[in-house]
């Protein structure tokens, strides 16, 4: 009888990378003073049983990092195992575990560079496993729930935490503390509720089979970097960054993408010496940039990010650069991915 349940269940494998949702503190009531990235995989499922009524789960430790620490160097490493896996015949679906800093990245690289439809979760939590209410048992539950789910393929990378099926296209960490943290400007797609998923809305932009990028055709990524636009800015850190070796700057603008007046002589040069120029809007959800209306972009062959973030518009353009060092070409990809 168990073996033929066994039969019937998804199989998921579980990717370790770190994070809170492997955190441990020193006692319940320390939900916020703790360290990331302390328990290992196999303690991660053990401590959810239920995870066996969901699907047939084999965990992984990948690495052992808090998010903050990722290199492009461990994206590739991530990326290219999660296409293993979704290779293997006997793989169904694949959940992530993930400090939550830096998983909106995390989770749009994966959704950029692996071809498959099989479901891909991205999961983290905001509370150490040790702490009171601490939500990461639940958030994997969901995760699993949802990697092991015909209804998932298909849909791109997906986050789940806080009950919500996000796109990990569009999610981005919101607020930190709170367990509400990850939140999308366009909403998420869903809900997962007692292991079950609740589908609404699906995403417009290309990803994971759709996509032109193969993480198993990417050996490195150029280094793409952010510099951060605010009232009395000087044009120091952009030079800095070029100086040492950026391929391409993300403009972290103000407002819509806009650029001091002190620092576009400086962005204009950087542009005829080869340096890409990304204006992306550091407001805090749902920037919206748009070509030639804060700046003439077609004059200055520059880039607009359009809705992606910052650090969204890095792992896009670090992708995209794999491939083309045309600007036109880039704006193209920014408007379809
Ligand atoms: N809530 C978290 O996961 C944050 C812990 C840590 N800063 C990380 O990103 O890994």
């Amino acid at each position: 009888k168990e073996a033929e349940q066994q039969q019937k269940l998804a199989n998921v494998v579980i990717l370790a990378t770190g994070g809170t949702i492997a955190g441990a503190g020193a006692s319940a009531a320390n939900s916020a003073t703790y360290q990331a990235a302390k328990v290992g995989v196999d303690k991660l499922i053990a401590g959810v049983p239920e995870l066996a009524q969901l699907a047939n789960v084999r965990g992984e430790q990948v690495m052992q990092i808090a998010s903050e620490s990722i290199s492009n160097e461990d994206l590739l490493k991530l990326g290219k195992r999660v296409a293993e896996l979704a290779e293997s015949n006997d793989v169904d679906g694949i959940v992530i575990t993930h400090g939550t800093d830096t998983l909106e990245e995390t989770a749009y690289f994966l959704n950029l560079v692996e071809k498959t439809d099989k479901p891909i979760v991205v999961v983290g939590s905001m509370r150490p496993g040790t702490a009171m209410s601490a939500d990461g048992m639940l958030n994997l539950y969901n995760a699993v729930a949802v990697a092991s789910d015909k209804q998932s393929r298909g849909k791109g990378v997906l986050v789940t935490m806080n009950d919500e099926i996000q796109s990990g296209r569009d999610v981005s960490k919101s607020v930190n503390i709170k367990t509400e943290a990850f939140k999308s400007a366009w909403g998420p797609m869903g809900m997962v509720v007692e292991g079950k998923s609740y589908w609404f809305r699906l995403p417009a932009k290309r990803h994971t089979s759709n996509s032109e990028f193969d993480i198993k055709q990417i050996s490195s990524l150029p280094q793409v970097d952010i510099a951060y636009g605010y009232g009395n800015v000087t044009d120091t850190a952009y030079k800095a960054l070029a100086q040492n070796g950026a391929k391409a700057l993300i403009h972290a603008g103000t407002g819509n993408g806009s650029v001091s007046s002190r620092v576009v002589p400086a962005l204009q040069e950087l542009r005829k010496n080869g340096v890409q120029i990304i204006r992306s809007s550091h407001v805090n959800q749902g920037g919206f940039v748009l070509r030639n209306a804060e700046q003439p972009d077609d004059k200055n062959d520059w880039v607009v990010a359009h809705d992606l973030n910052p650090q969204k518009a890095r792992i896009l353009a670090m992708v995209a650069m794999t491939k083309t060092q045309d600007s036109k070409e880039l704006q193209r990809i920014f408007w379809e991915y």
